[in-house]
């Protein structure tokens, strides 16, 4: 059985004020979750929100971080920066990364594997633009992303990488894939890890949708066979309508 894990990203919103006052609230309402639960944040909401989350079942993620241990990189934080704090996720390879500041899947790859030498717990975003899908080209556009992603993981280290799926044409536009149409691409995206990795680490991998998921979507999304959990952006900035999807819709 997989653990439904769901994940709230921030994206950039909030002060560090701000930030812990919601994470605060949040883990009042998520106390007994049978879900996984992660805030991913900017990265200088980072040390209080695992200050304010110590001893809580939410766990703290990072939203990118560079592949390189450090150096001359300015602007970038390094991935034992991150473990250092007691960071516990951090996600990679997002569209808005892969589509505004020019992220390629190599790019991807190495930060994946760095992550594990750092004990995070990778959340790898993968999904089509319109354009793709209205072109029926989902699958192969999504084959050539998790191919060139999880390149060279051991198969111990591909079971542990949360997937998230995410239709670029859902993000942020209020149009949720329907979960029929979700559950599709993610059990076609599970039977590409097996062609990788064996059935074993497919069956073990954590597979979240993402994109307009809200409290009124999740319970429909989360009865479905392959979908594992979510990636929340917009409706995770509120601690009620977050813990309402946490909770399942409840
Ligand atoms: O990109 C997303 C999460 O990473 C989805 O964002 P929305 O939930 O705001 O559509």
């Amino acid at each position: 059985m997989r653990k439904p894990i769901i994940a709230g990203n921030w994206k950039m919103h909030y002060t560090v004020e701000e930030a812990v006052k919601v994470a605060k609230e949040l883990k009042g309402l998520v106390k007994g979750a049978s879900a996984d639960v992660v805030i991913c944040a900017p990265f200088i909401q980072l040390p209080a929100l695992v200050a304010e989350l110590k001893g809580s079942n939410v766990k703290v993620g990072a939203q990118n971080m560079h592949f390189e241990e450090k150096g001359a990189y300015t602007g970038e934080i390094s991935p034992g920066m991150l473990e250092a704090l007691g960071v516990d996720y951090v996600v990679i390879g997002h569209s808005e990364r892969r589509q505004y500041f020019n992220e390629t899947d190599g790019d991807i790859n190495k930060k994946l594997k760095k992550a594990f030498k750092h004990s995070l717990t990778p959340i790898l975003c993968v999904g089509e633009s319109l354009e793709q899908r209205e072109a029926g080209t989902t699958e192969e556009v999504i084959r050539a992303q998790v191919v060139k992603d999880l390149e060279g993981l051991s198969a111990d280290e591909a079971k542990e990488v949360v997937i998230a799926y995410e239709p670029i044409w859902a993000i942020g536009t209020g149009k949720t894939a329907t979960s029929e149409q979700a559950n599709e691409t993610i059990a076609a995206i599970r039977k590409m890890v097996a062609d990788i990795f064996g059935a074993e680490v497919a069956d073990a991998v954590r597979i979240q949708y993402g994109g307009s998921v809200k409290p009124s979507t999740i319970k429909e999304q989360m009865a479905m066979s392959d979908i594992d959990g979510a990636l929340v952006g917009g409706a995770s900035l509120l601690a009620d309508d977050f813990a309402k999807i946490v909770n399942f819709g409840v």
